[in-house]
This record gives C-alpha cells, structure tokens and sequence, in this order.
C-alpha cells in the first residue's frame, strides 16, 4: 500500500488521480491539496478521495506528487519540506513539473530528501500514460522502484537521466496535445470534403484510436505500418506528397524543439530563483 498527496488538483493531478483510481488504488490512499476549493470539492467527490491542507496531506504519504504550475513549485516544495521536517515517516518527494530540476526541488527540502522526478502525460487518465523518471542526488534505487510502480499502474515507464527531460517533454509530456491538434485538423478537412462534423469526428477519432493500437501492438514499427496504407499509385501516396511539399517533419522537429528549448528556459529561471536565494 502506497499513501499518495497529490499537491494541485488541475488537469495532471487529476489525471493522475483518475488512473491510480481505475487501476484499483483505494481512494483512502489518496487526498488532494488544492488552492481552490470548489475544484478540491469536485475531485474529492468524483474520485471518493479526502481533500485536505498540505500539513495533514503530507502526514504519513508514502509519495508528495507536486502538481501545480512550474513558477508555484518552489514555493510549494519549501512548504512540503517544513510539513515532513520532523516526520519519522519517510517521504517521496516526486515533482511532475516540466523543467523543475531535482536540485532545485533538495535545495527547498531538509538535507537528505529523496527526490523523484516524472514527466507524465495526460493520457495517464485512462490507464494509457506514458512517464519518464529520473532521481534525484539523494533518492536511491528503492525510491525510484517506488514510483516506477506507482506510475506502472497508470502507463508505461522509462527510466531516464535528467539530462534528458527536456526532450522526453518534448515527445512525451506535450505529445498527446499534437495528435490532438492533428485529429482536429483532419476533422476540419473532412467537414470542407463534405462530410457531417459528426461523421468526420467519428472517423477521425477512431481511426486515432486504431492507428495508436496498431503502434502499441508493437510489431511493425510506424514506417512499414504508413507503407502497408500507401497502396501504389493510391490515394495515401498522394496525401504524403501534400504533407512532405508542405515540411511536416521539418515542422514536428520545429516544433519539438521548441518545446525543449521552453522546458529548458523553465529550468533556468528556477535554477536563476534559487540563486537570488543563495545571494
Ligand atoms: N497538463 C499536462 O498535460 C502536463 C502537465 N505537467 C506539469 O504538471 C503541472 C501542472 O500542470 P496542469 O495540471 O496542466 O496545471 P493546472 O493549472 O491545471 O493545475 C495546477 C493546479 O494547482 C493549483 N495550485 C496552485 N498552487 C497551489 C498550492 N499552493 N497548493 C495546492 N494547489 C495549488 C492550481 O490552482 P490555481 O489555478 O488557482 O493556481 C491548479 O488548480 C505543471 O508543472 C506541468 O508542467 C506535466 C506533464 C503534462
Ligand atoms: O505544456 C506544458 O508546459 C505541460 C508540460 C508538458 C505538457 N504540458
């Protein structure tokens, strides 16, 4: 039995309240912190879980998951680290922040404090997530055993270096909002070919989900997938053309590194935070 405080109730807190609840985690291992209360009410109700303050929260919770905005982090963490200062009890403390790094999440916690970092994405709210964790300098091999099992349970997971998170953001972690501007952009195209908005959406979306399956199903990797769909001299050949004249992959590689370079500036300006600390 792992007790989790998930620390800001927005869009990834509860996604990743909603999977640890359809994958079988009790609720009473759950409670939410959240700034709003309306919003704390709703999750509390939805997912029969305790909403409560961040010292009670913390109170015995095997892992702290901060979930709220980058710029809140620190100020979170610094009161996360007051709360279990003088717990016996051992703490996780897991930050699901794009572009927090694991020291400036120790430098607000007692000397010692083990740190975890994932980046998950949203589709952890229907048991389909896929999360990259790295460890801090003081977390050792059972803390991230730890989380890895927390977060098997609502997706895949991969163990990376922290060096690395500024791409696994840009992949992962921002991934699902490209697929869904990509269903959107179909959807629109389909409705200017003539079709019903209905019909476009039910086409587009299941043809999203089967696509996901078949990749998921791993065998064919992407390439030979999109050339089994290519028939010579066919429709699909034709619409490639179109995508590559028009430099889709120039603009995904645009667009993912641009993606990175923000969670990297992320990093910055919390390591820069840190500093007027020290000064
Ligand atoms: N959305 C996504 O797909 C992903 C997000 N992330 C990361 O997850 C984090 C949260 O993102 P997201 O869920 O989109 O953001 P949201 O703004 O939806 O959620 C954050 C929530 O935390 C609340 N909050 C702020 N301060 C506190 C506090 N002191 N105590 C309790 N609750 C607080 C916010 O309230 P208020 O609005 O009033 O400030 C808000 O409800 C970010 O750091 C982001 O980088 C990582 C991967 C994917
Ligand atoms: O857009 C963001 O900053 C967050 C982090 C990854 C996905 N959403």
């Amino acid at each position: 039995m792992t007790r989790i405080a998930v620390v800001g109730g927005g869009r990834i807190g509860e996604a990743l309240i909603a999977g640890l609840r359809e994958a079988g985690t009790p609720g009473s291992d759950i409670v939410v912190i959240e700034a709003v209360q309306a919003r704390a009410d709703e999750l509390a109700k939805k997912y029969s879980i305790l909403p409560t303050t961040l010292d009670i929260g913390c109170e015995g919770a095997d892992v702290i998951a901060i979930a709220v905005k980058p710029q809140d982090v620190p100020a979170v963490t610094e009161r996360i680290g007051e709360a279990i200062s003088d717990s016996v009890h051992e703490s996780i403390v897991v930050s699901l922040a794009a572009g927090v790094s694991t020291e400036s999440l120790e430098n607000k916690l007692s000397a010692g404090s083990p740190v975890v970092r994932v980046m998950p994405n949203t589709a952890m709210l229907v048991g389909q997530g896929v999360s990259a964790v790295c460890k801090g300098r003081f977390a050792r091999d059972e803390h991230v055993e730890q989380v890895k099992t927390l977060m098997e349970s609502v997706g895949g997971v991969v163990v990376v270096t922290e060096a690395q998170m500024d791409a696994v953001t840009a992949v992962s972690g921002s991934g699902p909002a490209y697929f869904f501007l990509l269903t959107e952009a179909m959807i629109d195209a389909g409705v200017e070919q003539g079709l019903p908005r209905d019909v476009a959406t039910t086409l587009a979306t299941g043809t999203a989900h089967g696509a996901g399956a078949m990749l998921a199903a791993g065998g064919d990797g992407p390439g030979q997938l999109r050339y089994n769909v290519c028939s010579p001299g066919g429709t699909t050949a034709a619409a490639i053309r179109a995508f590559e004249a028009g430099g889709l992959r120039a603009t995904v590689a645009d667009a993912m590194e641009a993606a990175a370079t923000k969670s990297h500036a992320i990093s910055q300006a919390s390591k820069d935070d840190d500093d007027d600390d020290i000064a």
